[in-house]
């Protein structure tokens, strides 16, 4: 087998210096990487092999805590090649400097990976093609977004179909490499107690949850030109949504995977004007404090209307699910970082006890969190003890903490890994992502037709703008808001 490389498109960048190399260097002290790795780091930034190798340790030491040993040998591996991705005439350069670290006269155990902006995802295949470098062992991780809405996802699918084939395309969505979204699965389909209970008959509603108590950082130039739908919902919520909702694959293959994944897609209920109007709410955080609103941030325009915080109410029209809205939400500069999916089951027929305190627990509520305090908690009814037959609600708890330092693990190791082994099942495939942009072009569409469309205000450090309440309280219900402080024991508490 030729010599692997991984060359990094982007090497410069944030998401380089803060995901991949830590993952990379995860993998090399876990001796996971192919013997001999090579990686090499593409940019307009000028780096000799030894500066970008300084400047890498130097962010690893920021980004893996505590420092460990072996950071210095793993920076030997990489290399580093100063071109213009977005212009042809470097192509030969970077096969010539593959032929140099290989030693080999047509290197073809190479991945490449997009970290670039994504304005650059058509461009760069369409180059390593005209310069031969799309190889039969070649593979292309390219990073989300894919495609700007669902014509330029087309587009881009095209591009890729006629370079590479889809079995050397890795479509990365970081939040499938997590564990905790991998346990989904094997919450659901491992264990035979919940699965009679997963449906239309029992569950009443969904909620999905991912909001980060942070701005857009360094982000500005990108984000404005993104925003909230487009980061966030297209691609890492809706997948939550499709891991909660899809069927049991009946074999357990990538394919099969991928499959049911795409028919929860082509199952999302089309958006109305009904839906556009009034199941949809946009926001935008404001000024707080010594907080900046997102209108100040480093290159956003002073009338920006670009969202940072949605919040939707979706249907998947199937058997399972007909009639069982799904409440998704992610915002910026929340109270707190919290990823989860809390599903909540339906009422009891009949309330025959006394509630506790005057405070009745509604129903069963099962919440999956994915980050941080990676857990399972179940609620249910329990009698007071002492006289009487007053019920209060209590949680059954399971953290990833009792598996006894266990890691998590990271996301991008694990899905760099699954690549270079070749497996792509938590990869997003060509249809998967043009079913779910289907899905979520006509918001993009609505807000271009309309651009005073409401884009709600919010300050920094709360829950988002109030309509979003007022979705909810359509369903008679709250959104399940953890608490700013969360701790192993007190992590579910409300607001
Ligand atoms: N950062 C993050 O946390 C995450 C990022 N992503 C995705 O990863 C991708 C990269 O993100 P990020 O690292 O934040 O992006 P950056 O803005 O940091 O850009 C990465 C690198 O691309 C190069 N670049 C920028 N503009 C151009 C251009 N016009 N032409 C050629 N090269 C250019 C720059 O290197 P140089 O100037 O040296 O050429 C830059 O260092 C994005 O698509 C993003 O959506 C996904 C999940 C999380
Ligand atoms: O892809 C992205 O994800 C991050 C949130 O990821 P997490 O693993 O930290 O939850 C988000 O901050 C970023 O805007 C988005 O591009």
């Amino acid at each position: 087998m030729s010599k692997f490389v991984m060359i990094i498109f982007g090497a410069s960048g944030d998401l380089t210096k803060r995901k991949l190399m830590p993952a990379l260097y995860s993998l090399y002290k876990d001796n996971r990487l192919p013997e001999g790795f090579a990686i090499l780091g593409i940019g307009r930034t000028e780096y000799a092999d030894e500066t970008y190798r300084d400047y890498i340790l130097n962010e690893l030491e920021h980004f893996v805590t505590p420092a460990e040993v072996g950071m210095k040998e793993f920076c030997t591996h990489l290399h580093y090649l100063s071109i213009d991705p977005a212009k042809e005439e470097g192509y030969a350069t970077l096969d010539q400097r593959l032929q140099v670290i290989t030693g080999e006269k047509e290197p073809d155990n190479l991945l490449f990976y997009l970290a670039t902006p994504p304005s650059l995802y058509g461009v760069i295949p369409l180059h390593l093609k005209t310069a031969g470098l799309n190889r039969e062992h070649t593979r292309i991780i390219v990073e989300k977004p894919f495609g700007y809405n669902l014509e330029s996802a087309q587009e881009l699918n095209k591009i890729y179909a006629s370079v590479f084939e889809e079995r050397q395309i890795y479509r990365i969505d970081h939040f499938l490499g997590k564990e905790t979204a991998q346990n989904i699965l094997a919450f659901r389909f491992a264990n035979g107690i919940f699965e009679p209970l997963w449906n239309r008959n029992y569950i009443d509603y969904v909620e999905v949850t991912a909001v980060e108590n942070l701005g857009i950082e360094q982000r500005g130039g990108f984000y404005d030109g993104t925003g909230a739908l487009r980061d966030m919902v297209q691609n890492h919520l809706i997948q939550l949504v499709a891991l909660t909702a899809m069927e049991p694959p009946a074999v357990f293959t990538a394919d099969n995977f991928r499959n049911e994944v795409v028919k929860v897609y082509e199952s999302l209920k089309p958006l109305t004007e009904e839906d556009l109007n009034e199941h949809i709410v946009r926001g935008q955080y404001t000024a707080s404090g010594s907080k900046k609103g997102y209108r100040e941030e480093k290159n956003v325009p002073a009338d920006s209307r670009t969202e940072t915080y949605i919040a939707m109410k979706i249907g998947i029209d199937n058997w399972r699910w007909s009639g069982v809205p799904f409440y998704i939400r992610t915002g910026k500069q929340m109270p707190t970082k919290v990823t989860e999916i809390v599903v909540h089951f339906r009422e009891t027929p009949h309330q025959m006890f006394h509630c506790h305190g005057g405070h009745c627990p509604r129903a069963n509520k099962l919440i999956l969190r994915l980050q941080p305090n990676e857990g399972i908690v179940l609620k249910f009814g329990m009698k007071v003890p002492g006289p009487g037959f007053d019920v209060k609600q209590v949680m059954m708890d399971f953290s990833y903490d009792q598996l006894g330092g266990q890691a998590t693990g990271d996301a991008y190791a694990r899905l760099i890994e699954d690549c270079i082994q070749g497996d792509p099942t938590l990869f997003t495939r060509s249809d998967a992502v043009e079913a779910s942009w289907r899905f979520f072009d006509p918001v993009l569409r609505y807000w271009s037709e309309y651009p005073d469309a409401p884009l709600y205000g919010y300050p920094v450090g709360t829950w988002g703008p109030l309509e979003s309440e007022a979705m909810m309280h359509e369903h008679g219900a709250d959104w399940t808001n953890p608490c700013k402080n969360l701790t192993n024991t007190d992590q579910y508490c409300e607001l």
